[in-house]
């Protein structure tokens, strides 16, 4: 989850691929490069992990190691792990300390699997040996920010399912927050210690897509030289992500469907099956019910699939987030900017809860980045967003400002509706009739609007 913080000290290149795998877990990552910049973060905040990335470009010597195990020593809270090139553990010293100081070490290269179990398990025993939880706020709302109604619910939901096995199939339109509730269920499962392993369907080549999920045996192909394990394989103990399932192609649903129904998969070239136990949790943009009926998806794979079901609501069903969400973001996005951004002014506010938001949390997140980058003053703008300023309600007028946003949402309904009142009445939760009146009302014709 976010909200877990983990120190990396990064001595050497392979840092920023860490760093990025960390985020991409979910980690809230506090990175370094040199031991003295480690030593001041652990003083400022609490760290259950720490993890030295050390690659043979940049050795520690004597000293630089002596100054790493002083700042182990006055980090009695943390677990400290190691990922370090088979060359680094040639220094005495450096080997030296990892025995008598470390949890564990990982040599380089290695699969993000095995440095997500080792990070976890090292997660779990600081919460065993100090009772270094997370206590932050956000490991109540599991990571994802939102007060809304829906949001509560989608929060109870996840806590329900993640205590079960069946699949869970998750809704939602493209950037809604999606592959955030698939972590945390994970995260809140009694598999969070296992490996958790993302797959977008779509955007792995439907050549490669079915040795990619289960694996080969030397000699299967052309260049399968040795025998490699699938993701579905590496994510045995723990959970497996299939993002954009809807994307799978046809023949490879029904290898699926036997993985859910007999839990052992076949590697592309074996003779033999594996039995594997892994959690599959599902997402699909595309309506798969739909996809069903247009011969896209296979009715067996989608009632198998379908037994839990999650639904991430679009943003603008829940604008009341979308501040607290910029908010959010800002902070994120600001926390490393030597130039302080204070917040959001009037009319920034206004010209966000006045957009529609077709691209969801994503887009929300990157106009804030954007705006972040962009802005020469310390309250963002709409025009650092990237949000016309036309667009903007600058009067105070209650009544004034209230009519302009209900003449924008209708319009904004008809247009994502593709003008189609029927679909735009019910995105906007009145009935035909009424949404004809207030078309009426506001002179907006569904074929112009
Ligand atoms: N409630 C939330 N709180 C904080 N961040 C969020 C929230 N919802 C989404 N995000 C952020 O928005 C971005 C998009 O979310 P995510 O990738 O989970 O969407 P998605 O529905 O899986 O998208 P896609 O369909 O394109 O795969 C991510 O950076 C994610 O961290």
């Amino acid at each position: 989850m976010p909200a877990r913080k983990i120190l990396c000290l990064s001595l050497g290149a392979e840092g920023k691929t860490v760093e990025g795998h960390l985020r991409r877990a979910g980690w809230d990552v506090a990175c370094c490069s040199d031991v003295s910049a480690a030593h001041s973060l652990l003083a400022q905040r609490k760290f259950s992990v720490a993890l030295v990335v050390a690659d043979a470009a940049q050795r520690l010597d004597e000293a630089g190691v002596a100054a790493l195990e002083a700042c182990v020593h006055a980090s009695l809270k943390t677990e400290w792990v190691a990922l370090c090139e088979q060359a680094v553990l040639e220094s005495h010293v450096f080997r030296a300390l990892i025995l008598n100081c470390f949890f564990d070490y990982q040599v380089l290269p290695l699969e993000w699997p095995d440095l997500d179990r080792m990070i976890e398990h090292a997660a779990q025993r600081a919460m065993l040996r100090h009772g270094v939880a997370d206590t932050s706020p956000e490991a109540d709302t599991l990571g994802m920010v939102g007060q809304a109604g829906s949001m509560v619910q989608l929060r109870k939901d996840i806590r329900k399912v993640a205590g079960a096995f069946a699949p869970v199939l998750i809704h939602g339109e493209s950037g809604s927050g999606k592959e955030l509730a698939a972590h945390a269920i994970h995260a809140c499962s009694p598999r969070k210690s296992g490996p958790w392993v993302e797959v977008n369907c779509g955007a792995i080549a439907p050549s490669l897509i079915h040795s990619e999920l289960f694996g080969y045996v030397k000699g299967a192909f052309t260049g399968a030289s040795a025998d490699r394990r699938g993701l579905i394989e590496a994510a045995d103990g723990g959970t497996i992500f299939l993002d954009e399932i809807g994307d799978l192609p046809l023949e490879l649903q029904a290898n699926l469907l036997r993985f859910l129904q007999e839990k052992t998969i076949q590697r592309v070239g074996a003779v033999r099956s594996t039995a594997v136990d892994v959690r599959v949790v599902a997402a699909s943009h595309v309506n798969l019910a739909e996809a069903v009926a247009r011969g896209r998806f296979r009715e067996d794979l989608f009632y198998r699939l379908n037994v839990l079901t999650i639904e991430v609501p679009p943003l603008r069903q829940r604008m009341d987030d979308v501040p607290l969400l910029a908010k959010h973001f800002l902070k994120v996005c600001a926390a490393d900017r030597p130039r302080r951004v204070e917040g959001f002014d009037r009319q920034a506010l206004a010209a966000m809860a006045a957009y529609s938001w077709p691209g969801n949390v994503r887009e929300l997140y990157n106009c804030v980045q954007r705006a972040v980058v962009m802005t020469d003053q310390r309250y963002i703008s709409a025009r650092d967003l990237g949000l016309a300023p036309a667009d903007v309600v600058a009067s105070t007028d209650l009544d004034a400002a209230r009519t302009l946003a209900e003449r924008e949402a209708i319009a904004r309904a008809l247009t994502l509706m593709g003008n189609n009142v029927t679909r735009a009445a019910r995105e906007l939760g009145v009935s035909r009739m009424t949404l004809y009146r207030l078309m009426d009302k506001h002179r907006i014709s569904a074929e112009a609007s």
